[in-house]
């Protein structure tokens, strides 16, 4: 587990004498708002302040941070060396003491020199968004190959913030006229180190990778169809999992399960068995190296048959965290003109009468077979109405068919078995076998073939 407490996480920005003073979990969160020309990493239009204020507590309390106070800075124009004003450093480093903060949150990009001199200012660990999600990644991480993938983007993030550190300290010592002064050693130091832990983590990653593949590749033989969760993070997707696969593993579960903790078997009310995925929760702005581990834990929503977007419909940003969602869908390639999205309303409970009234009108503005799902992962109100229609849009994709296979072709029996979702299976006078089964209609084709004796 990463953690931006843990000594041993090499800081560019740690300085003899001014180490962190305060309680480590302890944390200030700052939220710069630009509200003059546009800069770097500040603003988000389609948020409100409440909305970015309540985001990045969220995000601090998602690792068990004890938020103090949160700051909202407004920003006319961002300081090369602080980010923020004067006066307001001055002010949170108050704050920071007040409170015996560890740690201060700003929810902005940070440049190194920034990090390093707001540390200086308020005694205390600083940690600015990607960091953060860095670390919150690295806890929610289930997979090894999640893991990994948050550990190296984590190590390429530290790097770079070496990397231009150096430049800095370079340029430092060109105006102080000495060659190897103090720092050099030591940053290359952290360097190779650095280096040396992402050559070891690529290697792992690329073993597991091909585990994984190997998995997936049986996994594929199975015919069940995928459905998978997606949703800002916080939305309830974790609890809706379990609230949808309880009652144990089954004893065929066991590929899965043993597997990959974010895949489950489950069935439908009638019968249909599927298989759940369960993701990363998306968040705004995620940071550039993340997304590419964040790709590889998606290859399941680029294959689901059936995508349930979760969302916290009790949440006031709602429709940005939508919004959100909808973006990195697309950035997978994922169409919702040709897919199956089902939208879950999720934490109705949260709901006051007019509140939910409220979400209902929204709901209905939908076009119907697009509607909403009203649902509470928590008290598993509106479930089975969600089971229900996820196993319509299954069934309605995988054909129904009645086939009889020859006595002597045992390999078609055998490839039906592997391929479709056998109903019934009734051996005939004559020795045949007749199968109704349903299958996927990209298999269609090479069942007709292989019954007509073409494949
Ligand atoms: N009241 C209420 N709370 C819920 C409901 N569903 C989830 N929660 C709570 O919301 C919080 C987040 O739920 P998770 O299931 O962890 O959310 P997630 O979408 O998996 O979160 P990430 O892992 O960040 O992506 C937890 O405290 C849940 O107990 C619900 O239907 N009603």
């Amino acid at each position: 587990m990463l953690d931006i407490r843990r000594p041993d996480i090499v800081s560019t920005t740690q300085h003899d004498g001014d180490e962190p003073r305060g309680e480590p979990t302890r944390v200030v969160v700052v939220v710069p708002v630009l509200t003059g020309r546009r800069g770097e990493g500040a603003d988000t239009p389609s948020r409100t302040v409440e909305a970015r204020r309540d985001e990045a507590v969220g995000l601090a309390a998602a690792i068990d941070l004890e938020v103090m106070e949160t700051v909202t800075v407004s920003l006319n124009m961002p300081r090369p060396a602080t980010l923020i004003g004067k006066g307001k450093v001055e002010e949170i480093g108050g704050l920071v003491t007040a409170h015996d903060a560890g740690l201060v949150f700003v929810d902005a990009a940070l440049s190194p020199v920034q990090q390093r001199n707001l540390e200086k200012a308020w005694k205390a660990k600083v940690v600015d968004r990607t960091g953060l999600i860095l670390e919150i990644f690295g806890r929610r991480a289930r997979t090894k190959e999640g893991a990994l993938q948050v550990e190296l983007a984590h190590l390429s993030y530290q790097k770079s913030r070496l990397v231009r550190s150096w430049t800095h300290l370079e340029r430092q010592r060109g105006g102080f006229g000495f060659l190897g002064g103090p720092g050099e050693t030591q940053i290359e130091a952290d360097r190779r180190m650095i280096q040396e832990r992402i050559t070891r983590i690529e290697r792992e990653l690329e073993q597991v990778t091909r585990t994984r593949r190997l998995h997936r590749e049986s996994r594929r033989r199975v015919p069940y169809p995928i459905i998978a969760l997606v949703g800002y993070t916080n939305a309830g997707k974790s609890t809706l999992f379990n609230a949808l696969t309880t009652g144990g593993v089954l004893a065929q579960d066991l590929l899965f399960a043993t597997l990959d903790p974010t895949l489950r078997q489950m069935r439908l009310p009638h019968g249909t068995k599927a298989i759940l995925s369960d993701t990363v929760g998306f968040i705004s702005d995620l940071p550039t190296m993340l997304v590419a581990a964040f790709r590889a834990t998606l290859e399941e929503v680029i294959e689901a048959d059936v995508i349930l977007h979760v969302r916290d419909v009790s949440h006031g940003d709602t429709e940005a965290q939508a919004a959100d969602v909808a973006a990195i869908l697309a950035d997978l390639g994922i169409d919702p003109a040709t897919r199956t999205i089902i939208e879950v309303w999720n934490k109705v409970d949260l709901l006051d009468p007019e509140a939910r009234e409220q979400a209902l009108n929204r709901a209905a503005r939908h076009e119907e077979g697009e509607r909403p799902f009203f649902v509470s992962a928590m008290t598993g109100e509106g479930l089975p109405g969600l089971l229900a229609a996820v196993e319509d849009k299954l069934r309605a994709a995988h054909e129904r068919l009645t086939v009889t296979v020859a006595a002597v072709d045992g390999g078609t029996l055998h490839w039906i078995h592997e391929n479709a979702e056998v109903e019934e299976r009734k051996a005939l006078a004559s020795g045949d076998t007749q199968v109704t089964l349903r299958i996927a209609p990209e298999k269609r084709d090479q069942l007709e073939r292989r019954l007509t004796g073409t494949a």
